[in-house]
Parts: structure tokens; C-alpha cells; sequence
């Protein structure tokens, strides 16, 4: 049963969760566990409050940490381990189901939610496999998100995944991402070539990468308000960075035209290489812990 802690609120179509500790809250959709809003006590918003996100019925929500699996972005992007899961001749989706996916409220204790996408028998339609997913959210000084993966079929299942997070930055133009210098990327905004990280990451066109071999921690520094958004991850070796920029923001009709100047999605992820295998019985937890502390 709901404590004091966890109250119902609706979003237009959406059901959704308010979690409150020590005066931070979190905003949670029943539809793809999905935390679209992080405001610790006493700051400014860490997740990018979106004017324009919509909150319908099967549509995913443009802000927030979008759950993307058991693929990651465009489908025949994966691997052909993880595309040869899916049996369908309908067009995948990107970022796979479990975003619009209605997730069931499984515990509440205190600052704890965790939410569950148990698999039906015979698998979700299209990927016929037994595999369920936990979502634990935690509250503290932190907002702590652990997505598990549970195989619990007979057949090796191999998944890519990400916490798709839209962080609230000053102005994406004025920030810079600590931790990736020296790393391998993948540059998806130009041609999928091979790069390597010099520095910090600055913002001056549209970004849309993918790091390989990430370290458990990374930092937006956003001097001008004074901040830094620490993300400590756990089980991903990957992680994607994206700013649509100036023309893809203007195509998305639940972006403002400029709303790409505040927002900056840094992913937490499982993807290429570091896809996830699942042995049979075998699970995997990725997670990443937000926190809000001074520059
Ligand atoms: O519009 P969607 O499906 O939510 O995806 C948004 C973006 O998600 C990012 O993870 C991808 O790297 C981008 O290529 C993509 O445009």
C-alpha cells in the first residue's frame, strides 16, 4: 500500500507517481516507468522540464529518463544479436516497447518505487522471450534508478538498453561533460565514424554519439548555474550523448524550436559491444545515480 511518500496524480492520459523525500521529489509514469521530472530540495529542476512533452497513451514522453529497450535507438542499428531476438514483420519501433509499456507497481517503502514489466508467456509480441524487468527508484540525496533484466526463459537472450535521461542545463551551448577525454566514439550525426574524445565535451552543433568504454562517473559542469550534474553508473560500459540542435529540434512536434538549448540527453547504456547477454536464469542490473552538487 501507498505510504504518505507516494501519492496518485494524472497527466492528461498518463497515470503517474509523486515520490517525495527530505523535500526533493520525483514525478514517475506508470506507462514505461518513466521518471519525467527530479527536483531536489532547495535547486533548480535536473530533469528538463519540456512544455511541449505529451502525455499520451502509447506515446513516448520527450523528457525524463525514457527506459529504451531491449533495443536501443534505430532497430537495425543493433547488433544482429540482439536484432535476431525480434520475430516480427512489423516495423520496430525505435528504442523498443518498454517505453509505452504499462509497468505494474510492485513495492513502495518509503523512499523506494519499484515497478515491474513481467513478461507475459510466450514473451512480449514480436520478441517471444521470458524476460522481465525491475525498476527500482530511490530517493535520497540522490535519485538512484536500477533497471533489471531477468532472463528467465531457456534460451540466451541478448538485449541493448538505455536510461535515455534529458538533463536541465543552463544552455547546452555554455556546458561541458567531464570524463570522456581520450574515449572512443561513434559519431551517429556524421556518418557513424570512428572518433576519438580530446578534452571535454563542448556543444556546437547537433551531437549524437556514442562513447565507448565510459567510466562510472561523468559530469555536466554548468557554470552559470552553478552546478553539476554527477551521474555515477553502474553495468554499462557505454553512453550516449545527444543534442537534436537546431533543424531535428524544429521536426519534433513535442519540442519548442529552441528547446534544444536547455536540454542535454546523456544515456546511460548497454549498446554495440556492450550489449547485454542473458543466460538463461541470468540477470543484469544498469543503473545510474543523479546527483545535484555545487561546480
Ligand atoms: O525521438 P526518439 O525516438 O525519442 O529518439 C531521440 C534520440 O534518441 C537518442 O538516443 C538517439 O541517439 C537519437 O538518434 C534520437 O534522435
Amino acid at each position: 500500500m501507498p505510504t504518505p511518500h507516494l501519492e496518485t496524480v494524472k497527466m492528461d492520459e498518463l497515470d503517474c507517481w509523486r515520490i517525495r523525500h527530505n523535500g526533493a521529489e520525483v514525478l514517475v509514469a506508470q506507462q514505461g516507468a518513466h521518471v519525467f521530472s527530479y527536483q531536489p530540495a532547495d535547486a533548480k529542476p535536473v530533469i528538463w522540464p519540456n512544455d511541449k512533452a505529451v502525455f499520451k497513451q502509447g506515446k513516448g514522453i520527450r523528457t525524463g529518463v525514457p527506459v529504451c529497450w531491449p533495443w536501443f535507438g534505430v532497430f537495425e542499428r543493433n547488433p544482429q544479436s540482439v536484432k535476431a531476438m525480434r520475430q516480427s514483420d512489423q516495423p520496430a519501433g525505435a528504442h523498443g516497447f518498454a517505453r509505452t509499456a504499462i509497468w505494474t507497481l510492485v513495492g513502495v517503502q518509503d523512499n523506494r518505487v519499484e515497478l515491474a514489466l513481467i513478461a507475459p508467456a510466450g514473451g512480449f509480441p514480436g520478441w517471444p522471450h521470458q524476460v522481465d524487468l525491475n525498476m527500482s527508484l530511490l530517493l535520497d540525496e540522490q535519485l538512484h534508478i536500477r533497471l533489471t533484466s531477468h532472463n528467465r526463459g531457456t534460451d540466451t537472450v541478448t538485449i541493448s538498453q538505455a536510461l535515455h535521461s534529458y538533463f536541465a542545463v543552463s544552455d547546452v551551448r555554455n556546458v561541458q561533460v567531464e570524463g570522456l577525454d581520450g574515449l572512443d566514439y561513434i559519431d551517429t550525426a556524421d556518418g557513424w565514424a570512428t572518433k576519438k574524445q580530446s578534452g571535454l565535451l563542448h556543444f556546437t552543433a547537433e551531437t549524437d554519439r556514442i562513447y565507448l568504454d565510459t567510466p562510472a562517473q561523468l559530469n555536466i559542469v554548468d557554470k552559470d548555474w552553478q552546478r553539476r550534474i554527477q551521474l555515477t553508473s553502474e553495468g554499462s560500459k557505454s553512453t550516449v550523448i545527444w543534442n537534436p540542435w537546431t533543424e531535428r529540434a524544429k521536426a519534433f512536434d513535442d519540442m519548442a524550436d529552441d528547446g534544444w538549448q536547455g536540454m542535454l540527453c546523456i544515456e546511460t547504456a548497454n549498446v554495440l559491444d556492450d550489449a547485454v547477454v542473458l543466460a538463461p536464469g541470468a540477470s543484469h542490473t544498469m543503473g545510474v545515480s543523479i546527483a545535484n552538487l555545487p561546480v
